[in-house]
């Protein structure tokens, strides 16, 4: 199979709390080899079930002082009054290896970088099918308090409003169908001339033979 190389691209899904991003992050990776997930840092707890260097890297406010402080992180936020952040040389490591990655960070972390690495991003808005569903799905992962499920709501408005910052929106009310079409917009985005770099030498070597 004919193959050219190409740039590896930033995949980021953003979401109000809830709407299932966390999910169609861990379906893509299943059944695409290619992308690797950006693991964050964060100083909240783990919830039940989620593994330390596996979902999040657990760390203290310190730690996060020190990252933040000499430049390995590649963007920063602080969410539900929680700091999170993007360790850099990973993503920098995968992309000069040619592998995209994938990133589960909200429109904060989506603007910055956007400001330094526009070329290689593309953005997904994940929705929820309604306002109730939403609320059953915080309900229904059962990991956090009552407390938390109304902090979440109460901020789901205005995370939704970024929604406009985004390349594409996609409505997570059918799984599979959400799952496809994360999966399609990837395929595409693969095939961007841009992205492509070596398209000019294999046209270069294909017009020699004509
Ligand atoms: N800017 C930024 N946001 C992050 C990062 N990691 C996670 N987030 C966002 O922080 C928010 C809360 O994440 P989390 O506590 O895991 O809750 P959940 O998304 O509801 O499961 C979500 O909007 C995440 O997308 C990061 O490294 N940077
Ligand atoms: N399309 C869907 N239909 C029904 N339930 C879903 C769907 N997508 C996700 N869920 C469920 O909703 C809850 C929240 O999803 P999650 O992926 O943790 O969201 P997020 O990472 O955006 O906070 C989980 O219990 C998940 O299994």
């Amino acid at each position: 199979m004919t193959d050219i190389p190409r740039r590896g691209l930033l995949l980021v899904m953003s979401s109000p709390s809830g709407a299932g991003k966390t999910t169609l992050s861990r379906r893509l990776l299943a059944s695409d080899s290619n992308i690797t997930m950006s693991v964050s840092v964060t100083t909240r707890a783990p919830r039940p079930g989620e593994v330390d260097g596996k979902d999040y890297h657990f760390i203290s406010h310190e730690e996060f002082g020190r990252l933040r402080d000499r430049g390995d992180l590649l963007e920063y936020a602080e969410v539900f009054g929680n700091f999170y952040g993007t360790p850099k040389r990973p993503v920098v490591e995968a992309l000069q290896a040619g592998r995209d990655v994938l990133f589960d960070i909200d429109w904060q972390g989506t603007q910055q970088l956007g400001a330094t690495m526009e070329e290689d991003l593309v953005r997904i808005f994940i929705l929820p099918p309604s306002a109730e569903e939403l609320r059953d799905r915080l309900i229904g992962r059962a990991q956090d308090s009552a407390s938390t499920v109304a902090k979440r709501m109460a901020k789901a408005a205005d995370e939704i409003s970024h929604w406009p910052e985004y390349d594409y929106v996609i409505v997570n009310e059918d799984i599979d169908l959400a799952n496809a079409e994360i999966e399609a917009i990837l395929r595409a985005e693969r095939l961007k001339r841009r992205r492509r770099v070596g398209l000019s030498e294999f046209v270069r070597r294909l017009t020699k033979g004509l």
